[in-house]
């Protein structure tokens, strides 16, 4: 795919995106993508642009440290990562696996506490999930100041894996989330 055919699927997905100012809380300009999903052609434009990105860099760039290496899971992110996760896990060939917030998963769990651009949560992940030594990558719709992307990334951490990417559709940078991660990040589309 062409630069400027890229900048066009970026671009028609942005204005499909709404905008809700003041929700949850005052102050917040909540970014909704699901209208996005409710059009086949544009979700697949969605899946298709982050499924070429793990394949023309996520995975090389893995290759390059450590020869046939792969990415085992996709973790998602209760609960609009659930969204996305799946469906980018199976164009994978990797495993799913969700982080849920507290509560939800049955078994032992392994849990961390963080905050978010409108308030506090706990997460969780089921302690046998995934199987330690794998390369996952940790996707969801958005990133706003990183606390629920770190939380995340702290869970595959305790399981004894590695966050090889962090994967959004959308990031707002002037929030600055992904100073929060570990590893590197990739965002289809920047909103203020
Ligand atoms: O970068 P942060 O400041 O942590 O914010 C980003 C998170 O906030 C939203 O989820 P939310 O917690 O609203 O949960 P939901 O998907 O269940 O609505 C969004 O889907 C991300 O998960
Ligand atoms: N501005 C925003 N829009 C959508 N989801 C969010 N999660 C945190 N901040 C958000």
């Amino acid at each position: 795919m062409t630069a400027s055919q890229e900048a066009h699927d970026v671009q028609h997905l942005k204005s499909q995106f709404k905008f809700y100012p003041d929700y949850p809380k005052p102050g917040i300009n909540f970014c909704d993508i699901l209208p996005v999903l409710r059009d086949p052609l544009s979700f697949e434009m969605l899946i298709s642009h982050l499924v070429n990105h793990v394949f023309n860099h996520t995975i090389p760039a893995l290759a390059a440290q450590k020869k046939g290496a792969k990415i085992d899971y996709v973790v998602g992110l209760d609960a609009r990562g659930f969204l996305l996760g799946p469906i980018l896990a199976m164009r994978l060939g990797a495993g799913f696996v969700p982080v849920r917030k507290q509560g939800k998963l049955p078994g032992e769990c392994q849990q961390a506490i963080y905050e978010k651009e409108y308030g506090q949560d706990i997460f969780e992940m089921q302690t046998s999930s995934l199987k330690p030594g794998s390369n996952v990558l940790v996707v969801d719709d958005l990133i706003a100041t990183g606390g629920s992307a770190k939380a995340a990334g702290e869970l595959v951490k305790k399981l004894g894996s590695t966050t090889v990417e962090y994967l959004f559709v959308v990031a707002i940078p002037f929030l600055k989330g992904t100073d929060k991660l570990d590893g590197p990040s990739y965002s289809m589309i920047d909103i203020d």
